[in-house]
């Protein structure tokens, strides 16, 4: 019974999979979301499943600068200093074709990102912020920086501080193509419901 559920989970995916990758057209995937969204986790798996090339844009930022950590290159030289080079990261990305990029969670508040990546398909991943502070908290704030607060809790830390983020990012993340909630705990891709009331680059396609 296992095996024919894995059987028919494979063949689905590679349906999904066939239907999708001939509306992309070789066109990048930017994956945005807020921090522990699971940009990274999803990242891996759509590029695969796609037959994609996978980046995360915080790590070419951080061999970019010469720096082991993104909390490193804030402390050392300044946020601003760190948006800077995302956003030249993003920009050298889309010349790209047939990648997925996990993009960092503030990549969308500078409108210059989203001219790179609009060249191609944007999908935000939305994840209730109680289930990612969460996610945060059990492996601590310090390699996520804007979330680090020695006083409080980690997950009251990041509970907080993403609240008044998610605030702030609200209409930037609504500039992506498609919204996708991911319910529960992710298997694989054909377990993510997209969000049909916004305008979906995929014409409806369900990932
Ligand atoms: N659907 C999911 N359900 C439960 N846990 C998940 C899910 N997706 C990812 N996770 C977990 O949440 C944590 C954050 O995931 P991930 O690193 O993929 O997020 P991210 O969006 O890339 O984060 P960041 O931008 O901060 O690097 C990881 O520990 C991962 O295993
Ligand atoms: O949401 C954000 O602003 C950030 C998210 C991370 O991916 C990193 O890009 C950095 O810690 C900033």
């Amino acid at each position: 019974q296992s095996l024919h559920n894995s059987v028919d989970e494979a063949l689905l995916l590679k349906r999904k999979a066939e239907e999708v990758q001939f509306e992309l057209n070789g066109r990048c995937i930017y994956l945005v979301g807020m921090m522990g969204s699971g940009k990274s986790t999803v990242g891996k798996i759509l590029a695969e499943v796609l037959g994609y090339s996978y980046f995360d844009s915080d790590s070419l930022v951080e061999q970019a600068v010469g720096m082991p950590s993104v909390a490193q290159i804030f402390k050392v030289h300044s946020e601003a200093f760190f948006r800077d080079s995302e956003s030249s990261v993003l920009r050298d990305l889309s010349s790209m074709h047939r990648l997925v990029v996990a993009t960092g969670g503030g990549a969308v508040i500078r409108p210059v990102n989203w001219r790179y990546m609009k060249k191609g398909l944007s999908i935000m991943l939305d994840v209730p912020l109680d289930a990612l502070a969460k996610r945060i908290a059990q492996v601590g704030t310090a390699s996520r920086p804007l979330l680090d607060q020695p006083s409080a809790d980690p997950y009251t830390a990041a509970f907080t501080k993403l609240s008044v983020l998610a605030e702030q990012r609200g209409d930037a993340y609504a500039n992506a193509d498609v919204r996708v909630s991911l319910e529960g705990m992710l298997v694989a891709p054909s377990f993510m419901v997209v969000d049909g009331s916004q305008h979906s680059g995929l014409s409806g396609a369900k990932l």
